[in-house]
């Protein structure tokens, strides 16, 4: 017998009420779990993010090895612990169901035209050692509408969530059927017309701050 494989975002109906916030499910797919969500941050918390990180912002590295790489051509960077960044993450935990100490901090993106990420997963694949703790879910948020491109996109799922201010996407990739983790492969498309400001939380199986 085939036994469906637990989810951590296991919000029932269509919104998820967190402590200061209705968030809207737009919506959702199983195998992985993806979710599209709605009003996840409001208009002055997008501007305030972008404000807060328009002078930090670093060309990406990735990798172990922290590389610059065509991979990813935008900028990024970490913002540090505040009073709007801590309200987010908060609301965010609570969205993806997991202690906000599990997650990573908040990491906000910055993609000029012609600037994308190309396909990746999120989790670390080592081949060599196992993973003390490894990544387990994403929730990508758009803080501004982009005027042409910059969709995220599942290439295995034939998926693509278009940016809009305030929205999301939620996924997941801790199944024990690797399979279903490889579905998540996913990737920003080059911004084609304007600009593109995201922020990414991922989160650990274990608590990591
Ligand atoms: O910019 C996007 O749409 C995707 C970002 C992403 O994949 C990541 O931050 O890991
Ligand atoms: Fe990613």
């Amino acid at each position: 017998m085939q036994v469906k494989e637990a989810s951590i975002f296991d919000h029932m109906g269509n919104k998820i009420i967190t402590d200061d916030r209705e968030i809207a499910i737009i919506a959702k797919m199983e195998d992985p779990k993806i979710a599209i969500l709605g009003n996840v941050v409001s208009d002055e918390e997008c501007e305030a993010l972008i404000g807060l990180s328009k002078d930090r912002m670093n060309r990406s590295k990735i990798g172990s090895r922290h590389e610059v790489n065509d991979m990813r051509t935008s900028s990024s960077t970490f913002l540090p612990e505040n009073e709007v960044t801590a309200r987010i993450e908060k609301r965010m935990a609570q969205i993806m169901n997991v202690p906000v100490t599990h997650g990573e901090g908040m990491h906000i993106l910055n993609y000029q035209q012609g600037q994308e990420y190309k396909a990746h997963y999120d989790y670390f694949r080592a081949k060599t050692r196992v993973v003390n703790n490894p990544r387990i879910s994403t929730l990508v948020l758009y803080l501004n509408d982009v005027e042409e491109g910059g969709e995220t996109y599942f290439p295995h799922m034939n998926l693509s969530v278009s940016p809009h201010k305030g929205m999301g996407v939620y996924f997941e990739y801790f199944y024990s059927d690797p399979e279903i983790n490889e579905r998540t492969l996913h990737g920003g498309s080059p911004v084609t017309a304007g600009e593109k400001w995201a922020a990414t939380m991922w989160v650990r199986r274990k608590q990591y701050r």
